[in-house]
């Protein structure tokens, strides 16, 4: 559905994008991962038409997005939520956008209220925080119920709340057949939306894949009274275990596997959860580190 090939991009003899390639399929969500200055954004406009490229091709549905007669209606675009006119509504900002799709009026307050931001739809967008001028920019991508969304980092900006809904939002949009490429610089803002991550770093793709794939082994983080115990059974059951705290140690195991080790150690266990992953260190290792 999106391809991308061979993407080039020189600015003042400095080659800011390094022959970045991928291709998405329907019915998935990529992160289009990276540090600041990585070269995200000036792909994603290459993608968008807004940038030429000096060298390669990015294709919509097997054309260059501003070859399509209705570019609009075939992806939908959140590149800068701060370039939006201060002085208008949110709805009069998404009716404006409904009109040069030539759809109707209403889906402007279809899209507020898919993004949760009906109650602020006749306030100036100058008085808008920049979560909701993100909420908004996702509803201007929305407006065509488009088959593609390439969103730079939508979910920057966001409150706990907005980024739930965002995700959720996404992922049923993937479900029902939508292609969704989203930037971010923050690994866990994705990590429970996106399918597949695409890492960039120093313009070149440094990994590509399941995100699964760059998952390493479950770790269990288990809370105990009695440390020293728990932590010597644990080790002859032949895992690797690391103390980190006064009550609580990792463990590379799945929790059913530490809770069974530590119901037959008979020890007595205080709390017992899933460690999140650290991917973040994984990023910063195959992308040469925070510039
Ligand atoms: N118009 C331009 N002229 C010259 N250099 C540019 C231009 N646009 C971007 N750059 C440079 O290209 C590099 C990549 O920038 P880009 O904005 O694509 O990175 P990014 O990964 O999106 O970063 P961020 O997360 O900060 O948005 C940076 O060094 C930036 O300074």
């Amino acid at each position: 559905m999106l391809h991308v090939q061979g993407l080039v991009k020189v600015y003042d003899g400095r080659r800011v994008v390094e022959d970045v390639s991928f291709a998405l399929q329907p019915g998935t969500v990529t992160a289009f991962l990276g540090p600041n200055g990585a070269g995200k954004s000036t792909t994603l406009r290459m993608v968008c038409g807004l940038t030429r490229p000096t060298a390669g091709t990015a294709t919509i549905a097997g054309r260059r997005f501003a070859q399509w007669p209705n570019p609009g209606h075939v992806a939908g675009v959140l590149l800068d939520a701060a370039a939006v006119h201060p002085g208008r509504t949110g709805r009069h900002h998404l009716v404006s956008g409904a009109k040069l799709l030539r759809l109707p009026a209403s889906r402007a307050d279809q899209v507020l209220a898919q993004v949760g931001l009906s109650d602020a739809a006749n306030r100036r967008i100058g008085k808008y925080s920049l979560g909701m001028r993100q909420r908004l920019g996702l509803a201007h991508a929305l407006l065509a119920d488009p088959p593609v969304l390439i969103l730079d980092e939508p979910i920057n900006g966001l409150d706990p709340e907005g980024i739930r809904s965002t995700r959720q939002l996404l992922r049923g949009y993937a479900q029902r057949g939508g292609t969704v490429l989203l930037s971010s610089h923050v690994l866990s803002e994705v990590d429970q939306t996106a399918d597949r991550i695409v890492m960039i770093g120093h313009g070149r793709v440094v990994a590509d894949g399941p995100l699964a794939s760059f998952a390493g082994p479950a770790r269990t983080v288990v809370r105990t009274n009695d440390v020293p115990k728990l932590g010597t059974a644990l080790q002859r059951a032949g895992l690797d275990v690391r103390q980190t705290g006064p009550d609580a140690l990792s463990v590379a195991a799945p929790t059913e596997r530490v809770s069974e080790i530590a119901f037959a150690a008979q020890v007595r266990v205080l709390g017992l959860a899933e460690e999140q992953q650290n991917l973040e260190e994984l990023f910063f290792r195959l992308t040469g580190g925070p510039r």
